[in-house]
């Protein structure tokens, strides 16, 4: 039954048009999906898709021209400003390619600014202390981020996005920095988010490696959704590779 209790997100006809002088791009064009509460689903698609467009949609980032966005059964595209920055604080943890972390601050520090920028900066020792924990970056905790890995940055960007207790993950490549084994690392966590913790994480990518930790993958193309299906039917990832080339050549027959 699709509610708000077991559907966190929903998007409906959802449409993005940027304009570049004269020229228009349709960026999304009527896209809607239904994502349920503790699924680990994947958003693949050729370069230009689409695909950042959508999580930053989702995440509030940026408006939708068309549409709506449904978080928790709420409307968000019909938010003032304000309101918007605090529903995104509250609800929605945000992980990106480049980590995005201040190079001035401590890991601790950078995992820790959003409950200050919440006004939620007391007692953070406990679920400080449990995340670093979790994420394997204890011992990391006082370094600035230019003496640490790649894989431990992306860490620390994750504890970050963890910290405010979000339901929702929303992850832009988050390996796409990383080597595989590091990567697969970082896909094992996300993965475990879902399973231990019943988030719901939503991962931008373009690696069939990454798609397949995945229960579910949604395929855009030239902003619309072409495909969507099960990862469950998939032996490894190169079987999803095959399927997903697949659907984009089939879509590419039917224009
Ligand atoms: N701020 C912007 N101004 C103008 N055009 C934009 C802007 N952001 C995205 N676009 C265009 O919208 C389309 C979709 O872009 P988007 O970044 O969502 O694709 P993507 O699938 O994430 O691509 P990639 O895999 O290369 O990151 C592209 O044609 C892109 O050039």
């Amino acid at each position: 039954m699709s509610s708000p209790e077991n559907i966190p997100l929903s998007v409906r006809n959802l449409t993005k048009r940027f304009r570049q002088g004269d020229h228009v791009i349709d960026a999304l064009h009527g896209v809607s999906l239904d994502i349920q509460r503790g699924s680990f689903v994947a958003v693949m698609g050729p370069s230009g898709s689409g695909k950042s467009t959508l999580m930053h949609l989702m995440a509030g980032l940026t408006r939708a021209d068309e549409g709506e966005i449904l978080v928790d059964g709420q409307d968000i595209s019909r938010l003032s400003d304000g309101k918007l920055t605090h529903f995104r604080r509250e609800k929605i943890g945000l992980v990106f390619q480049s980590f995005n972390l201040i190079p001035t601050l401590t890991a601790e520090d950078n995992i820790t600014l959003p409950l200050f920028a919440s006004g939620r900066g007391t007692h953070v020792q406990k679920s400080l202390d449990e995340i670093l924990h979790r994420l394997g970056i204890e011992a990391r905790r006082k370094h600035r981020p230019d003496a640490l890995s790649g894989g431990e940055q992306q860490r620390v960007a994750i504890a970050r996005a963890l910290i405010t207790d979000p339901s929702i993950v929303l992850a832009d490549e988050p390996t796409g920095s990383l080597d595989s084994a590091t990567g697969r690392g970082i896909c094992q966590i996300l993965s475990e988010l879902c399973t231990e913790q019943q988030r719901t994480i939503v991962v931008v990518t373009h690696e069939p490696a990454v798609a397949i930790w995945a229960k579910r993958v949604i395929v855009l193309k030239d902003g619309q959704l072409i495909d969507d299906f099960e990862t469950g039917q998939f032996p490894d990832a190169l079987s999803l590779a095959t399927h997903y080339q697949n659907a984009l050549d089939a879509s590419e027959a039917a224009v």
